[in-house]
């Protein structure tokens, strides 16, 4: 087939993948990554964690079941750019409200399709996440100028980009039944299920700007700290780095997801670190170190905190230890405190889209704020 609106997706080592433009026509620039996902594009799309992103799908065949208006994680989808094999010619599904092509047009967002994702993914693999961009229209440019916009784009180590995608005001997610505890959520890039997680347990959730002050935060008189996902480099957090260290110092019940685990080990005087190629996809295996037991678990992460499997260390609040690891490369995946009631994973476990391996996490989170948890 020859491609009646050719696209071109340049890495920065100047391998190029020629397939077609897929959404929106023009240029993008991003960290190209890949997510091992076969279900939830809806979900990755609209995930906060992935803005300045090229998300490349491994899933042969994107789009099928279009484009609904229930399952989106946040306001409007964050990837710099998409990437697949196999759009959909006709999406079915009884909640499709429209396709995905229709939605990644509608909200601008530039893509390219009939490329070997596979051969890519192998690259990416092996050579580690990199600068990229997909060029179409009159944007696709001679290779030269193409390459020479990559790599003058910005790199994701020192990239400081919750500022981005946090809420401008505070908002309420109020509890499901009869309000039990009042925490206050630090908006870093959070998913919109995770709220609806806590408020399922009797939790109303305070979805707070990420410059909120201690003060401000005590304002509320919360039970607990939540600290959620979001992009960029936990280096460059310092500010929520400062406010984690008071929330501990304070003594207050903290819970952290994701990036809340790398700022949480940064407040802990870990050092946080760039992996290869990331973990990014719904079945990523995690131990937990004192049970042993696996969880199958939803991942989006770039960074980890320094750490080896089940390692005890020695902190400013106190005894640590590295609760989980990955099985697949034993990288840092949770961190808990030993002498305050604060822990933290670096998966998902409001799961959208993953499995419900790690929904428990929000029941150890009530049971620290119950004055009952193993902390
Ligand atoms: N999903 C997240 O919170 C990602 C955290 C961080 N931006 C990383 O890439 O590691």
């Amino acid at each position: 087939m020859t491609a009646h609106n050719p696209a071109a997706l340049v890495l920065e080592d100047g391998r190029i993948f020629r397939g077609e433009a897929y959404g929106e026509t023009g240029s993008t620039l991003g960290e190209v990554v890949f997510t091992t996902g076969m279900t939830g594009y809806q979900e990755t799309l609209t995930d906060p964690s992935y803005h300045r992103q090229i998300v490349v799908q491994t899933a042969p065949q994107i789009g099928n079941t279009g484009w609904n208006d229930e399952d989106d994680e946040s306001s409007r989808i964050w990837v710099a750019g998409y990437a697949v094999r196999d759009p959909a010619r006709m999406p079915s599904n009884w909640r499709s409200a429209r396709s995905l092509d229709q939605e990644l047009r509608e909200q601008g967002i530039v893509g390219i399709s009939g490329i070997d994702t596979r051969t890519l993914t192998r690259h990416v693999r092996e050579s580690g996440a990199m600068r990229g961009g997909i060029f179409s229209g009159a944007e696709l440019g001679s290779d030269e100028r193409m390459l020479a916009q990559v790599t003058g784009s910005a790199e994701m180590v020192g990239a400081s980009l919750a500022g981005d995608v946090t809420t401008d005001g505070t908002y309420v997610v109020p509890a499901i039944g009869e309000r039990r505890f009042t925490v206050a959520a630090l908006d870093l890039g959070i998913k919109s299920n995770t709220p609806r997680m806590m408020a399922a347990r009797g939790i109303e959730v305070h979805v707070l700007p990420l410059q909120t002050s201690f003060d401000q935060l005590l304002d509320l008189a919360p039970d607990g700290v939540f600290l959620s996902n979001g992009p960029g480099d936990p280096a460059t957090t310092g500010a929520q780095i400062e406010l984690t260290k008071q929330v501990l110092d304070r003594g207050l019940p903290l819970f952290g997801i994701c990036f809340g685990n790398q700022v949480l080990g940064r407040a802990l005087g870990r050092g946080t670190y760039k992996l290869r190629y990331g973990h990014r996809g719904i079945n990523v295996p995690v131990i937990d170190a004192q049970s042993g037991k696996v969880a199958i678990t939803a991942q989006n992460h770039g960074f980890a905190v320094e750490g080896e499997p089940g390692e005890r260390f020695d902190t400013d609040f106190g005894r640590a230890v590295v609760s989980h690891h990955c099985a697949n490369d034993g990288a840092v995946e949770g961190l808990q405190l030993l002498d305050r009631p604060a822990f933290s994973v670096q998966y998902h476990p409001e799961a959208a889209a993953g499995p419900h391996d790690a929904a428990p996490l929000f029941d150890c989170f009530v049971d620290l704020m119950s004055g009952s948890g193993a902390s």
